[in-house]
């Protein structure tokens, strides 16, 4: 994979156990508060290996259920590959739209809610139950661990390419199968993010679903509560 960006080399560096300085950990809170899911912004600009690799390093840092690295990075450039993804979200869509009340399928068709063909790479993330063997460290009793922590490893790519400059799309509105077909991912493997990555020049302040007034962020103190289970629902 050639890497066609000029951007200069830059490696992670690892002060491993330390303090961070100030401006390290504002850095950190920085790209928590100011990542966002990226639809439609994408620039045409190529995304180079180095930087891809960066962020998909950092998503293999994530960490896992018995450290079973259940995840796999499958990247994808391919304009044929990517068109048929588009083809299984717009028929995956149209349904969905049609799964909300009446009076909200129109601000839902309105939306915007991928960028598969427009960003320059899609990446797939799989996991791999069996990676771990038979019997998994920490999953003995919850089975669903290895799919938390491939989110873990989603999460970690996001907030690196946030640090990087580059938007991420996360595409749900799939069917699983029907995106396993096209991309050759064998049965047993489950497909847990496809996500839509490209350079892009600035990012929104907030979340695109609140700006266009679909959903607003709750308030942390209805979500956290002291000993006892109180939720106000919503
Ligand atoms: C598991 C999962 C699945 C999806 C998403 C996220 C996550 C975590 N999001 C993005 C989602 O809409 C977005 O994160 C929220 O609206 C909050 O916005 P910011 O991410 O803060 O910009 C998302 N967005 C979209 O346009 N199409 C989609 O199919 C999905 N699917």
């Amino acid at each position: 994979m050639p890497d066609t960006t000029d951007q200069p080399a830059f490696q992670p560096h690892f002060a491993a156990g330390g303090p961070f300085s100030d401006a390290e950990r504002a850095a950190v809170y920085r790209a928590i508060y100011s990542r966002r899911d990226v639809r439609g912004q994408f620039l045409p600009d190529a995304v180079g290996d180095e930087v891809l690799m960066r962020i998909l390093d950092a998503a293999h840092h994530a960490p896992s259920v018995g450290f079973m690295q259940p995840w796999n990075f499958l990247v994808i450039r391919d304009a044929e590959k990517k068109r048929r993804v588009a083809e299984i979200f717009a028929r995956a869509n149209d349904e969905a739209a049609s799964m909300f009340p009446q009076d909200r399928q129109d601000a839902y068709r309105a939306l915007k809610l991928e960028g598969i063909t427009s960003a320059p790479v899609n990446i797939c993330v799989t996991c791999d139950g069996t990676r771990g063997g038979p019997v998994v460290l920490g999953a003995t009793h919850m089975p669903d661990m290895d799919l938390f922590s491939t989110v873990c490893a989603v999460q970690n790519l996001w907030l690196a390419a946030r640090a990087e400059g580059l938007g991420v799309g996360w595409v749900s509105i799939l069917k699983e199968h029907e995106v396993k077909v096209v991309l050759d991912i064998p049965e047993p493997i489950r497909l847990v993010a496809y996500l839509c990555v490209g350079r892009v020049d600035s990012f929104f302040a907030s979340p695109e679903l609140e700006q266009k007034g679909w959903r607003m962020r709750i308030p942390l103190a209805d979500l956290v509560f002291e000993n006892r289970w109180n939720a106000k629902g919503g």
